[in-house]
């Protein structure tokens, strides 16, 4: 359905009808803890549940899209692990990173590796000062040379032990929580905008009422 349809009021309304007012004033607070200022991207993640986790993690933490790369080892979401998350987060997929980036770039964003290593900047060191794209990188070897190569920066949490590394969703949702309440706390225009909170509203409302489309045939009928 065309951006104008999704965000027409009237129609919005007609189907909020069909939801309880709790489920509306849910939608309606989610949303005003939903950020694109920051988002997420996933390179080739080995494990299903890693990438699920991570999609899980940014429903929690309200970060409205995750960009998953799948060239190497395919479709990695489990819907079972997800619980249902990616219902609510705009999941983009791409078979290539360069894709990836071309497409964050183009949206705005500065590239951030995450790299479990002491030369990168710490993560309390870091600030967010405009919109930030995320790279995590698989189990094995982390990011690629490419990514890491491309990259504006990188971020690092710092660890004290004798493991190497955290594991990738781990590592998300410490890095999630940590920079969405630095972001909220901040002056920045995080926030969606009004348009894109109607066309979620929309797309939600969509998701959670059964026989959608018999519905919107009978509205279109009517008007
Ligand atoms: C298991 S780690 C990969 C380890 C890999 N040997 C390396 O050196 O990057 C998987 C991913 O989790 C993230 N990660 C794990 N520990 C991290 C840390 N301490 N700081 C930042 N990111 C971390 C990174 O995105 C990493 O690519």
């Amino acid at each position: 359905m065309s951006a104008m349809a999704r965000t027409d009021p009237e129609l919005l309304a007609y189907l909020e009808g069909y939801l309880t007012p709790q489920r509306r004033e849910r939608f309606m607070k989610v949303l005003s803890w939903r950020t694109r200022y920051l988002t997420v991207a996933l390179e080739d993640v080995y494990q299903m549940h890693n990438a699920s986790a991570v999609i899980r993690s940014c429903d929690v933490f309200g970060i409205q899209d995750a960009h998953l790369i799948e060239g190497r080892f395919g479709r990695r979401l489990d819907k079972r692990i997800a619980m249902g998350a990616q219902q609510w987060v705009d999941v983009h997929r791409y078979e290539d990173n360069m894709a990836c980036l071309e497409a964050l770039r183009a949206k705005g964003y500065r590239i951030v590796a995450t790299v479990p290593r002491e030369e990168s900047c710490p993560l309390d060191a870091f600030r967010l000062d405009s919109p930030v794209a995320l790279l995590f990188g698989t189990e094995k070897e982390g990011l690629s040379a490419e990514v890491l190569a491309q990259a504006d920066e990188a971020i690092h949490i710092p660890m004290h032990g004798f493991t190497e590394s955290l594991n990738i969703s781990v590592a998300a949702a410490i890095i999630l929580r940590h920079l969405s309440e630095q972001l909220h706390r901040s002056e920045l225009p995080w926030q969606l905008s009004e348009q894109e909170v109607l066309e979620k509203r929309f797309d939600w409302t969509c998701k959670s009422i059964r026989a959608v489309d018999e519905i919107l045939a009978r509205y279109r009928g009517a008007s």
